[in-house]
C-alpha cells in the first residue's frame, strides 16, 4: 500500500441551507503527515473536519482512506480514523475510567496494552478515573477525549482546536503525542488558531472562503 495516501479529499462540497460552508476542498495526507487547518472564524474548519470524520454528509465530492471510498458508515474503515470535536461528549453515566475500557473494548484494543494507562498518567488524569466526565472541568475533558482518541493508534487522527481549552503543561503533552503518532505513521489533521509549543505541522491548509489552499513549510 506504499505510495497510497492515508486521506484524499477531492472537490468536498458542504451546504448549509444558503450558506456553501466549503466550496470544492481537496487535499492529500500520506503516513505520518501532520497538518495544522487554518482559517478565520467561520471559515470552514470544523465543518472540513466533519466531512472528513465521516460525521457529516458531503454534497459534492469525495473522501478515500487508504485509497477506499470513506463516508463514515464502514465499522472496519471508521476504526481506522479518530476524530476529537471542538466539544467532546462523553456518556453521563460512565466515569472517565468506564470511558476508557468501553473505547478499548469497543476497538478489540489488546487488553494488555496500557498505552490508555500511560496517556491518563501523562494528561495527569490518573487519580480522577472514577469520576464522570461530566464533574470535570473543560480541559479535563479535552484531555480525556485526546486520551480515547490517541489510544485507538488511528491510521488518521482529526483534531478540532485541540489546544484550546489546555494549560501549557497539558499542550506540552499534546505536542509530544503528535510527534510520536507522526513518527508511528500517523496522518494528522488538526485545526489550529495560533502557533503551538513544540510541534511544527508538515504542512498548513488555509481555509478561506470555503476554499482549500496548501503551504509545505
Ligand atoms: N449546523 C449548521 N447550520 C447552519 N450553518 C452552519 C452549521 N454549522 C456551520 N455552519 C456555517 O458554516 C460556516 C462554517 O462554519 P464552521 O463551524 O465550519 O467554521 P470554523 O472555521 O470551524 O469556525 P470557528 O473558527 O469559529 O470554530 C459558517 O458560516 C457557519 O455559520
Amino acid at each position: 500500500m506504499s505510495g497510497v495516501p492515508v486521506l484524499r479529499a477531492e472537490g468536498i462540497v458542504r451546504r448549509y441551507g444558503a450558506v456553501e460552508a466549503l466550496s470544492g476542498a481537496s487535499l492529500s495526507l500520506s503516513a505520518g503527515e501532520a497538518a495544522f487547518l487554518v482559517g478565520s472564524n467561520g471559515a470552514g474548519k470544523s465543518t472540513l473536519l466533519r466531512c472528513l470524520a465521516g460525521w457529516d454528509a458531503l454534497d459534492e465530492g469525495r473522501v478515500e482512506l487508504l485509497g477506499r471510498r470513506f463516508d463514515g458508515a464502514d465499522r472496519a474503515q471508521r476504526t481506522l480514523v479518530a476524530f476529537v470535536p471542538d466539544v467532546p461528549a462523553f456518556y453521563d453515566d460512565l466515569t472517565a475510567g468506564e470511558h476508557v475500557r468501553f473505547v478499548q473494548r469497543a476497538n478489540r484494543l489488546d487488553p494488555a496494552d496500557d498505552l490508555a494507562e500511560e496517556l491518563m498518567t501523562r494528561f495527569g488524569l490518573d487519580g480522577k478515573r472514577d469520576l464522570l466526565p461530566l464533574s470535570y472541568s473543560r480541559g479535563m475533558r479535552q484531555k480525556l477525549a485526546l486520551v480515547l482518541a490517541f489510544a485507538r493508534r488511528p491510521r488518521l487522527l482529526l483534531l478540532d482546536e485541540p489546544y484550546g481549552p489546555l494549560d501549557p503543561e497539558a499542550s506540552r503533552v499534546l505536542s509530544a503525542l503528535l510527534e510520536e503518532a507522526r513518527a508511528a505513521g500517523t496522518a494528522i489533521v488538526a485545526s489550529c488558531h495560533h502557533d503551538v509549543p513544540g510541534f511544527c505541522p508538515d504542512a498548513v491548509l488555509r481555509l478561506e472562503d470555503g476554499r482549500l489552499s496548501a503551504e509545505r513549510p
